[in-house]
């Protein structure tokens, strides 16, 4: 029997690349709603209660309307925008932040599908705090190479309509330093105050690399590259999707650069660590759209409805 599954916002950016995903598989019976009923909220209401699993691909006020739609008890929501990250009532929808997180997706009926840029920050950061290596109180900063397609349906036709070239250089954003990331940076981060993060969008569709740079003489006692890597791989050891680099590889580089675009069409996080005796760059690449959106919004599933969360998926 397939499972029902219906996506909220099925013509914006995550919901048409969800849709890529569940068209191509046969154990999901996807409910779809007609276009021009997309915000008719009886048809919406109608299709969220019936689904086994419903995807929010919404602006987060829509979410919370969506959310407070659903009376059926056995309609698992997994929602892709910022206004649950934080919610006790909801768990956060990343399986590799913790070893007991799969069981907290597998039975919980509310998930929050993680943002790109936290997704890659808090992979990198929450196994050190855990392990002693990173103090809490570290003043940490990050700063992220992220793709247009980021920013949704209206950035994307910015871009791509931008014939004088005005959009062609990088574009650092959220200068006001309160982007809306923080609040679960730091919380699923385990930090005690949010990182100065500075995200700077580039005129490619896909693909992010954040980087987080440190100084050993202030990280926890014995802390050293390879002790941060052997806090990875412990960590990450039975991930699927996870892939710990070894120390400087350079191999990845092409020429001394950095390719951010190198995970795109996968749901693999890529986590590196460069450097020399004194300090340190943390970096972890992904595609936006994929582990940093619909990819991990598969997972979820996957792993909600207790099948092997790597269908669908490529590492
Ligand atoms: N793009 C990305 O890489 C990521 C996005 N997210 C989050 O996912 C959510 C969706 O983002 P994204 O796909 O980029 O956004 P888009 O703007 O591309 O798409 C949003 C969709 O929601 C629809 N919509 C808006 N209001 C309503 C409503 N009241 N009822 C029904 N449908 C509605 C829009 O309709 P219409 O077609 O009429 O515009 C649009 O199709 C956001 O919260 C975003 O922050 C999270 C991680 C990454
Ligand atoms: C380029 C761009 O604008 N990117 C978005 C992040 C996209 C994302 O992760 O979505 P959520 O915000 O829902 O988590 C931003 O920085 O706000």
């Amino acid at each position: 029997m397939a499972f029902k599954v219906y996506v909220d916002g099925q013509e914006g950016t995550t919901g048409l690349r969800l849709f890529e995903y569940l068209n191509a598989r046969s154990d999901i019976q996807l409910l779809r709603i007609d276009s021009d009923k997309r915000k008719d909220n009886a048809e919406r209401a109608r299709l969220l209660n019936a689904a086994d699993v419903a995807f929010l691909c919404l602006p987060d006020a829509a979410s919370r309307e969506a959310a407070a739609m659903v009376d059926n008890p056995d309609t698992c929501l997994i929602d892709a925008s910022t206004a649950f990250r934080t919610d006790p009532a909801w768990v956060y929808g990343l399986p590799e932040l913790a070893h007991d997180q799969r069981d907290a997706i597998r039975s919980s009926k509310r998930i929050a599908n993680v943002g790109c840029h936290a997704s890659a920050f808090i992979l990198l950061v929450r196994p050190l705090v855990d392990a002693g290596l990173l103090p809490a109180d570290y003043p940490l900063s990050a700063f992220s190479l992220t793709g247009y397609s980021g920013g949704g349906k209206s950035l994307i036709a910015a871009y791509e309509s931008d014939q004088a070239g005005q959009l062609q250089a990088p574009r650092p954003y959220a200068m006001n330093l309160a982007h809306k990331h923080l609040p679960e940076m730091q919380q699923h981060g385990r930090l005690a105050q949010p990182p100065v993060f500075s995200p700077v969008v580039g005129p490619f569709l896909k693909g992010l690399a954040v980087t987080v740079p440190l100084h050993i003489d202030r990280l926890g006692a014995n802390a050293s590259a390879e002790a941060l890597l052997a806090a990875y791989r412990e960590r990450y050891a039975d991930e699927p999707f996870v892939r710990v680099h070894a120390f400087d590889d350079m191999a990845n580089l092409d020429g001394g650069f950095f390719d951010i675009q190198a995970s795109n069409d996968t749901n693999r996080v890529d986590l590196f660590v460069f450097g020399n005796a004194e300090q340190l760059c943390l970096v972890s690449r992904l595609d936006n759209l994929g582990k940093g959106a619909a990819g991990s919004a598969v997972q979820n599933m996957n792993v909600h409805l207790g099948l092997d969360e790597t269908i669908g998926l490529d590492a």
